[in-house]
């Protein structure tokens, strides 16, 4: 099974996993996933390791050739799958296709290269290999090796190591010693987070399969979204305003480091996704937040005024390609229009905070130019705005005259960016 369609590749999975009969097995499921997303996340490599030994480039081959070549060499390569058991399997399925006369072809193609070492290609520039090597667009290569230089290597090879899940504990309901308990006695394996009320967890299935997660007890949160949340510094009895709320995690932690008392109004501009923040609220018994539907690159004077605003801008993506590796081959055509949108949604939260009030601005990519740049114009428009160190950071970040960097490789965490601003 490999994406060939278009679509958000988790929703493909789903899809298609739903088709089987009988229902695959749980194991036999997270197989199938496993070979899905390496050969969506390995796809690069993997084609130029088969156009080595294939007759014609691995891109013109009938559809379901492709994909069997693609899979067997992603289990055979990436997935420690035995090379015998890859081959016959990938030859079983080329005829079970219908593509009896390609079998040999691909019993071959696979053998050689599987034993292939791609290491002794040779690229005319650096940003090629970071592309082939890491399976990322053209696009995506080319950005993380401008701002990063040979640094971009070792962020790419951290996006494929998938860390712990971490969780937020809702302080709310609970607290992190008994919901330490609770996750352990569902068979979770945790640990305590770098800082209070994170704790890392090993699930035994999806963590949204946890009675603790229906009970409303956690969120799962990434590390630096945490961080961003926390940036805020939202107090009980404040105003607080998300201006780009949905799903609504860093809400929830808002909500819960505000007691539960005070106003968060949660907005995000597509309708669609506005249910989302409304069922974690439910979820978590947020009763201070409220959900509206809002552009908020547009001033609504309606609002008022907040102590704290928090711009969690929607960005290109490129410091979660390790979560969503959908990302790795985006074209970033749009990206202009992109950081306009992020400067006019900084512009107008301005409007919206009271004279001693703090505004954040976050993103979860590494793109200097949706991030540093963002700030510093933001600051020569407003001079009365200075960037402020957040108090505490977890090892690896880098806080920088712009903000608070994270960078995958230093933090084991998504990449991202935080700049905390406040009036001189
Ligand atoms: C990075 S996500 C926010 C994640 C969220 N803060 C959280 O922690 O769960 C960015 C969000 O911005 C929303 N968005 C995009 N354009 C917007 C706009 N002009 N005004 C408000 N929200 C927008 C998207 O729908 C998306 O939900």
């Amino acid at each position: 099974m490999h994406q060939e369609r278009d679509g958000y590749s988790n929703l493909v999975l789903d899809a298609e996993l739903k088709k089987c009969e009988p229902p695959l097995s749980r194991r036999d499921a997270a197989f199938a996933a496993g070979i899905f997303y390496t050969t969506l996340e390995r796809q690069r490599l993997i084609d130029c390791c088969l156009n080595q030994f294939t007759r014609k480039p691995v891109v013109k081959l009938d559809a379901p050739v492709r994909a069997i070549l693609r899979a067997g060499l992603a289990q055979a390569k990436f997935l420690d799958v035995p090379l015998p058991a890859a081959v016959n399997e990938s030859v079983k399925l080329a005829k079970a296709f219908g593509k009896t006369s390609a079998a040999g072809m691909v019993n071959a193609v696979l053998r050689r290269a599987a034993a292939f070492d791609e290491k002794t290609l040779s690229f005319p520039q650096p940003v090629e290999r970071l592309a082939v090597q890491y399976s990322l667009s053209d696009a995506v290569a080319e950005f993380l090796y401008r701002d990063y230089g040979e640094e971009a290597f070792a962020i790419a090879e951290a996006f494929y190591h998938r860390g712990d899940t971490f969780i937020r504990v809702n302080t709310l309901k609970t607290g992190d010693a008994a919901l330490t308990d609770t996750l352990r006695a569902e068979g979770c394996e945790v640990r305590p987070g770098p800082w209070p009320h994170c704790l890392a967890v090993r699930f035994p299935a999806s963590p949204a399969a946890t009675k603790a997660f229906a009970q409303g007890l956690f969120h799962v949160q990434g590390l630096a979204s945490q961080f961003a949340a926390l940036c805020t510094a939202a107090q009980s009895g404040q105003r607080v305003l998300d201006l780009c709320a949905a799903p609504g995690g860093k809400s929830l932690t808002m909500a819960e480091a505000m007691h539960n008392e005070g106003t968060l109004v949660s907005a995000d501009a597509v309708k669609s996704r506005l249910p989302l923040i409304e069922q974690a609220f439910a979820r978590c018994g947020v009763t201070c937040g409220s959900v509206r539907q809002g552009d908020a690159s547009q001033f609504d004077e309606s609002l008022g005024t907040f102590d704290r605003v928090l711009c969690d801008v929607p960005c290109s993506g490129l410091g979660v390609i390790g979560k969503k590796p959908d990302i790795r081959f985006k074209t970033l055509e749009n990206l202009s229009s992109l950081v306009s949108l992020q400067q006019k949604i900084l512009q107008n939260a301005v409007r919206y905070l009271a004279q001693n009030g703090r505004l954040v601005y976050s993103t979860c990519t590494i793109n200097v130019n949706e991030n540093e740049d963002q700030i510093r114009t933001f600051c020569r428009e407003h001079p009365e705005f200075h960037v402020v160190a957040p108090q505490t950071v977890p090892e690896g970040a880098a806080v920088g005259e712009w903000g608070t960097l994270f960078l995958p490789h230093r933090t084991a965490s998504d990449g991202f960016f935080t700049a905390i601003l406040e009036r001189v």
